[in-house]
């Protein structure tokens, strides 16, 4: 099963869920990590549009859990300190749109051509790797939470004032043609302060590659997301 097959289900349980926070909360932050993130924010991003009280700064794709596993990969791989490593995804949070920015990885850290595509294809087929260990039993669950925790930390931090708080999240963008799309943000205690453009900048031709090649699937599940909620009424 793909993140995708979970549309259907999920669809319907993010718009229920968001109407609500609309109607109750519409100032919150929202952090959505259901499945499939490429659409659901999209989703939501819809049904608080119909509401009224769409602010694009504070609806966030939670996409921790990539940077999560390219921190630990290549800390394995390179003998480095997990504590140190930073490597931005972007894109979004599915298969090929999950985008390891490995050029950009900090400490500055030099990979060899066979390592660069060994370790995007672990990171972005991480899901399967949990999926198949479990057996039949799910998938992510403790690496999730962690990931969710993570960000809803930095949220939490962002909102009480630390002007130093830097997250990799999917959200409303301008950095690519698509209107969605996972990249460093500075969080704020408004939300996204500043979409970071900087790591989109001097790619490698790999990741140059990488990164057309996902735009197709991305536009794809954002506009399944848009379709879906343009159809569905909302609750008055
Ligand atoms: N973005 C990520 O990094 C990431 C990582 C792992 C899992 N996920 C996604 O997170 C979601 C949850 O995964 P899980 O493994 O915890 O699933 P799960 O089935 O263990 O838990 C889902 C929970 O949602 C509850 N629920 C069902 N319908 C609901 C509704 N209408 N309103 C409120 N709650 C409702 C269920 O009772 C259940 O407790 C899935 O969509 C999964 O794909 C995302
Ligand atoms: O892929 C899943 O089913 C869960 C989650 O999105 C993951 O990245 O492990």
């Amino acid at each position: 099963m793909t993140r995708d097959d979970l549309f259907n289900i999920n669809a319907n349980i993010v718009k229920g869920l968001v109407e609500a926070v609309a109607d109750n909360c519409p100032d919150a932050f929202i952090h959505v990590i259901s499945n499939p993130v490429n659409s659901t924010v999209p989703i939501a991003a819809e049904i608080l549009k119909q509401k009224g009280v769409y602010d694009p700064k504070k609806l966030f794709g939670v996409t921790t859990l990539d940077v999560v596993r390219a921190n630990t990969f290549v800390a394995q791989k390179k003998n480095l300190r997990l504590i140190d490593v930073d490597v931005p995804v972007v894109g979004g949070h599915a298969g090929i749109t999950i985008l390891p920015l490995l050029s950009k990885t900090k400490p500055s850290t030099t990979f060899t051509d066979e390592e660069v595509q060994e370790l995007t294809v672990r990171i972005q087929n991480a899901r399967t790797e949990v999926v198949e260990a479990k057996a039949g039993a799910g998938s992510a669950t403790l690496s999730m939470a962690y990931a969710a925790a993570r960000f809803v930390e930095s949220s939490l931090r962002a909102i009480h004032g630390d002007a130093d708080v830097y997250e990799c999240t999917y959200v409303e963008s301008n950095l690519t043609e698509l209107p969605f799309f996972a990249s460093r943000v500075k969080l704020g205690r408004n939300g996204v302060e500043a979409l970071i453009s900087f790591d989109l900048k001097g790619l490698t031709e790999y990741e140059q590659k990488a990164l057309e090649a996902l735009k197709p699937e991305l536009k794809a599940s954002i506009e399944k997301g848009i379709a879906y909620a343009k159809k569905e009424t909302v609750t008055a």
